[in-house]
């Protein structure tokens, strides 16, 4: 499909973020790109400047002669561009209104506003890119952290495509070699050969996708943050602990109990992963209105969660609502904080780990940093390993994709139990081709006009 000629009309949209700052960008792509500068440009003859050049001049209304902004506009001609197709790029000032009329002018003058995601659509549509690159542009916008940020362009390099390709590839030499054995038997026990050769290359193929796939569960925490709870009894320190982490005094810390209200979410990066880290309000039986609003979310925050810190106070001794929340997140992921370990401890540790089970208990003390480190390692350790140092660059990230992969491979199950059970070859072909259809999703290169326009509909304007 993408290698089809499609005529496209003119699109524009603003490029760049809204609101106030040095440089905006509107960009323009299409056959008319070009000629509809020139309606609103005014200094060098634009048809008549070489290609990839960025040229001084003033933004004119042509209606009225009004001098709109002072600007740059880079003239980038097909098919080098970064939709195959003319590209055009003003480079006004900064702020709302020129960057908005600049626009508007150049809609009523022959553009068409573009939809979310459109000008990479039409880099995929016009064959630059494949659907799993263009899908890591928006991951690359949206990444996190260095790693996730890695991850996200390899992809857009055309790793994971590479990869994908392969595999294709080697599932069509098999198909066509079935063909030609069905078609050309020189052997009397052709069918026997041709399903051995099923047989192997569909353990092949599913090997090769079980190993993508075990890079899905990290893949899916660089791209959406690990979804992180601090739970514990109010007053033991996890506001503090969340201040730590983020290294800002984000929540409010007081001595007072049930000064964390209600739930609060950042972003912060731990040794290269990242967490989505939620504060939640100290969980315990109370009677005030407000608190009792707050300990319900601080629930559903922990339920949610994929990983859960329960920090316990070692100042005081354990109390029935600490065991309560130590039974609670027994089956989640969890670390068990013992805090407060600065001041005279009414907690054993050892007793605690025993209480505890096979987690292991980090001791630390948010107010002299004890701990803090061995507590940041222990949170990468548990997902990756240190995946900071790992070499591994082709993952895969995206719901779609690991969806896609597990079809997939379910496919080649049953090419593998039909062979099993006897089946036809023609029978088995159908599951092969099945297989080399669902990967050829994760392209693009089979792909249906709704999954297009519901993919790139969750970019950004001007993307
Ligand atoms: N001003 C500006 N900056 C930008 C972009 C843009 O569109 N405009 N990009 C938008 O995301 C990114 C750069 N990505 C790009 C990717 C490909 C091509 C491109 O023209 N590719 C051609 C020719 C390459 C070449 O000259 O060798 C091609 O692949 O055929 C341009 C930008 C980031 N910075
Ligand atoms: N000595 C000592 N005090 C700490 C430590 N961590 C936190 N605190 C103090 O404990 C008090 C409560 O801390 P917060 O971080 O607000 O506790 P919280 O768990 O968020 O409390 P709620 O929001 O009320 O549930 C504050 O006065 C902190 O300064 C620690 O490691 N040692
Ligand atoms: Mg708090």
């Amino acid at each position: 499909m993408s290698q089809t000629i499609t005529e496209f009309d003119t699109i524009a949209a603003i490029s760049t973020p809204p609101g106030e700052g040095a440089i905006s960008i509107v960009r323009l792509s299409g056959e008319e790109a070009l000629a509809t500068a020139e309606r609103v440009f005014k200094g060098r003859d634009l048809s008549k400047v070489a290609s990839h050049t960025i040229n001084y001049g003033h933004i004119i209304d042509p209606d009225t002669n009004e001098e709109v902004d002072e600007v740059m506009v880079s003239v980038m001609l097909a098919p080098k561009t970064f939709t195959r197709e003319d590209v055009i790029e003003i480079n006004c000032h900064g702020g709302i209104v020129a960057t908005n009329r600049i626009l508007q002018l150049l809609l009523s003058h022959g553009a068409r506003l573009a939809e979310p995601g459109e000008f990479t659509k039409r880099a995929f549509l016009n064959g630059r890119i494949d659907l799993s690159q263009a899908e890591a542009v928006m991951d690359l916008i949206r990444a996190k952290t260095d790693k996730s940020m890695k991850v996200a362009l390899n992809q857009l390099d055309g790793d994971l495509a590479h990869l994908i390709r392969n595999l294709r590839q080697d599932i069509l030499d098999v198909l066509a070699q079935v063909e030609v054995n069905i078609d050309y038997p020189e052997y009397d026990d052709v069918e026997t050969m041709t399903t051995r050769l099923l047989l192997e290359k569909a353990k092949d193929v599913k090997a090769r996708i079980a190993d993508l796939l075990s890079t899905a569960q990290q893949g899916k925490v660089l791209r959406e943050g690990l979804a992180t709870a601090i739970v514990g009894r109010p007053n033991v320190g996890k506001s503090s602990l969340l201040n730590h982490l983020l290294h800002e005094d984000k929540a409010i810390v007081t001595d007072v109990a049930g000064t964390t209200r209600d739930v609060i979410e950042e972003y912060v990066n731990v040794k290269g992963v990242p967490l989505k880290l939620v504060d939640t309000a100290g969980i315990h039986d109370t009677t005030d209105k407000v608190e009792k609003i707050g300990v319900e979310r601080s629930k559903q925050a922990l339920a949610a969660a994929d990983l859960v810190l329960l920090v316990i106070n070692g100042s005081e001794p354990l109390t029935d609502e600490d065991r309560t929340l130590i039974e609670t997140t027994a089956d989640s992921k969890r670390i068990v904080i013992l805090n407060k370990t600065d001041l005279p401890q009414q907690v054993d540790l050892a007793d605690l780990q025993k209480l505890v089970g096979d987690d292991a208990v980090i001791a630390t003390s948010v107010l002299t940093n004890a701990g803090m480190d061995q507590l940041e390692d222990k949170i990468a350790n548990l997902f990756f390993g240190g995946i900071e140092n790992s070499q591994t660059t082709v993952m895969v990230t995206n719901a779609r994709h690991i969806g896609l992969l597990n079809q997939a491979s379910q496919a080649l199950d049953d090419v593998m139990s039909g062979i099993a059970a006897g089946m036809p070859v023609d029978l088995v072909q159908i599951d092969m081709t099945r297989a080399w259809d669902l990967l050829g999703e994760i392209t693009g290169d089979s792909v249906q006009d709704e999954l297009l326009t519901q993919l790139f509909s969750q970019f950004c304007l001007g993307k």
